[in-house]
């Protein structure tokens, strides 16, 4: 069992009488090991935090706000005292080789600096020698307090000059090297507050490179409530932080193209946000802002960052526990004041369900940007389908993602139509889907590849919606869940019931004789096509390939899986049924039904046959030459007849 001890325990105070007042002396060089029998803490910390420094400063400059804050506390309590601002000075002083945390918070008698320094091993470290396997080194510094500890991972000599806020109190001077050892004697200091002071090593990168504090400062604490001013050698101290940042502002109050401004410095984004959301949930102590990113530079599939603050102090980023995933594809700052997570406040390590408050950060948050989206949809639809085009994937991946938001917003999700128009799916059932089939939504997967397919629905006065992003084929899986009855139908898929055609008298001496012709003429090449021949109300459609969409589905599949090699067309089309459907009103095929010559009948149906698979980019390489040679056979034939 680990146990942690101090091997000397403070001395007794000695109590004197001065002016009527009593004034607590401390004893002279008191001496002591802080000691831990199993392990070394220090060795532990350095051994897990190594390569994550910055926390020292994170620690020292939370314990020297903490100490402030508290100062204020007490003295506000108080009826008649005077307003002093607290503000922490970060000294880099390069020819002494210290790095100073200064402040004038409530500062340590020499009995704290015993209870919370000395014996912090007592209340902390046990537990996080216990729990340091299996926790991860973000998890360990602030849980365990520890945090004053970090200041080792510096440097092996630590000073700490303190003056208690209480004018009967003695400033004390404790020094502690990485073996443990500390020294405690009274000191010659008057203002209250405390110093904690870095002896460096001459090999210190900091000492070179002094911006690197600046920026640790400035990332850790920038939106700080306390006055933070760094020193680098040889300049002026400069105020790090902005205790009152635009975003915590009222809305009605925030000018836009500030927070355009903030935005870009802040995220280093070259684009103007496209539109902010502020919220604030006082009962939980959140607030924060997200900004929905421009994605012209093709930002879209990468993830966004969210900076999380607790009481002005950063946490982290894109902290998966907290933040729901699709609101991290955005840009955006939280700040939480009861974060139970990290920076070392004990009273969040007495968070007696942190688990509770972080899931109700997360659906808050998952809340925020429902309701914000919602509101967008029906309020302001047009700028909602303005921004679309850089909203698309994140709010489809949103409705998959998260069950708050598939809540209100899967019916919301807007799609483009043939004519390039934005419509909901229950808009498109409403208004859009062919009176015959109103419960079937067919859509195009790619303008290109099924171009021939857009023109026949819209030469026949039919409507479909644009399904073209890697997302949808998830989003329309997830639809049909929701929406049992709904069926969607890719545009050359299962469409014969929209081509059913008709029949007239005599129609099967012609379908039997086209039957003949088609099959003589194509053979092998139909593969295993079914031919339907039928009437269409449309002349100008000869034949069309329709598929069948569920075996479609599956040779897609397929095809991603590795069970068909891409580039074997017939091999998909195998596996994909389908149907040639040829139309006895088009002229083309009229002519076949009185042409005599074979040679012209074959020319005639395979060229037809090869411009039904071109519209679905699906000749074979090997049909390639004979389709140029057929072409030009044509060709030559018509400039002959002219
Ligand atoms: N600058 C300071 N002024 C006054 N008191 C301080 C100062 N720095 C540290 N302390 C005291 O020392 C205690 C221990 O600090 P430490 O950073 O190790 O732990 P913590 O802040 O309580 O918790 P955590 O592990 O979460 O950091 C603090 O709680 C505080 O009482």
């Amino acid at each position: 069992m680990v146990q942690v001890r101090l091997k000397k325990m403070p001395a007794c105070f000695k109590v004197h009488y001065e002016s009527g007042a009593p004034i607590m002396k401390i004893a002279e060089n008191q001496q002591g090991m802080l000691s831990i029998e199993s392990r070394n803490i220090f060795t532990i910390l350095k051994k897990w935090l190594y390569t994550e420094q910055d926390i020292v400063f994170r620690e020292l400059i939370s314990n020297a706000a903490d100490a402030i804050e508290k100062l204020e506390r007490l003295q506000s309590k108080e009826s008649n005292h005077s307003h002093r601002e607290g503000v922490i000075h970060v000294m880099l002083d390069a020819d002494a080789r210290k790095l100073i945390i200064r402040d004038n918070g409530i500062g340590m008698s020499e009995a704290e600096v015993h209870q919370y320094i000395n014996q912090i091993a007592f209340s902390g470290a046990a537990d996080f020698i216990n729990h340091h396997d299996q926790l991860g080194k973000d998890t360990i510094i602030g849980h365990f307090g520890v945090g004053f500890y970090s200041a080792f991972m510096l440097s092996d000599h630590v000073t700490i000059e303190t003056k208690s806020y209480r004018d009967d109190i003695p400033a004390v001077r404790w020094d502690c090297l990485s073996d443990m050892s500390y020294q405690m004697k009274p000191c010659d200091r008057n203002d209250i507050g405390t110093d904690v002071i870095l002896h460096l090593s001459e090999e210190n990168p900091y000492l070179k490179k002094p911006e690197l504090i600046r920026e640790i400062v400035q990332k850790f604490f920038t939106f700080s409530k306390t006055a933070i001013y760094y020193k680098a050698p040889d300049s002026e101290p400069v105020l790090m932080n902005d205790p009152t940042p635009l975003w915590h502002q009222p809305k009605e109050l925030i000018d836009s193209n500030e927070m355009n401004t903030f935005y870009k410095t802040f995220f280093n984004d070259v684009n103007d946000p496209l539109f902010w959301i502020k919220f604030e949930s006082i009962d939980i102590g959140l607030r924060g802002v997200f900004f929905f990113r421009n994605t012209r530079n093709g930002a879209e599939e990468l993830d966004g960052t969210v900076k999380v603050y607790s009481r002005g102090v950063y946490v982290g980023e894109n902290i998966q526990t907290l933040i729901p995933k699709f609101v991290n594809l955005q840009n955006g700052i939280i700040e939480c004041d009861n974060l139970p997570l990290v920076v070392n406040r004990s009273s969040l390590r007495e968070e007696e369900t942190p688990e509770d408050m972080i899931s109700l950060i997360y659906e808050s948050l998952s809340q925020e940007v429902t309701i914000a989206m919602n509101e967008f949809f029906e309020k302001k639809r047009d700028q909602y389908e303005s921004h679309w085009p850089h909203l698309n994937a994140s709010m489809k991946y949103a409705v998959l993602q998260d069950k708050t938001f598939a809540s209100v917003m899967t019916r919301k999700i807007i799609f483009q139509d043939l004519h390039g128009h934005y419509m909901t799916i229950q808009e498109y059932v409403d208004n859009v889907a062919a009176t015959a089939h109103p419960e079937i939504i067919y859509y195009a997967s790619d303008a290109i590849e099924q171009a021939h397919y857009i023109e026949i629905f819209k030469k026949c006065g039919l409507n479909a919606l644009l399904f073209d992003h890697v997302i949808d084929q998830p989003f329309m899986r997830k639809y049909e869940v929701v929406r049992p009855g709904l069926k969607f139908i890719r545009i050359d898929s299962n469409i014969e019931s929209l081509f059913q055609g008709y029949s007239e008298e005599g129609d099967e001496h012609r379908i039997a004789l086209l039957e003949r012709h088609f099959l003589n003429a194509l053979g092998d090449r139909l593969l295993n096509m079914n031919l339907k021949i039928t009437n269409l109300e449309h002349p100008s459609i000869s034949t069309i390939i329709i598929n069948d969409e569920k075996s479609r589905r599956m040779a897609d599949m397929l095809e991603i899986y590795g069970f068909i090699n891409p580039t074997d067309v017939s091999a998909k089309k195998i596996q994909a049924k389908s149907t040639l459907l040829i139309n006895m009103k088009n002229g083309i095929i009229q002519y076949l039904l009185t042409a005599e010559e074979p040679v012209i009948i074959n020319i005639t149906i395979n060229h037809l046959y090869d411009l039904a698979l071109m519209s679905q980019q699906a000749l074979k390489p090997e049909d390639i030459e004979a389709f140029i040679n057929r072409s030009e056979t044509i060709l030559a034939a018509s400039l002959n007849h002219q």
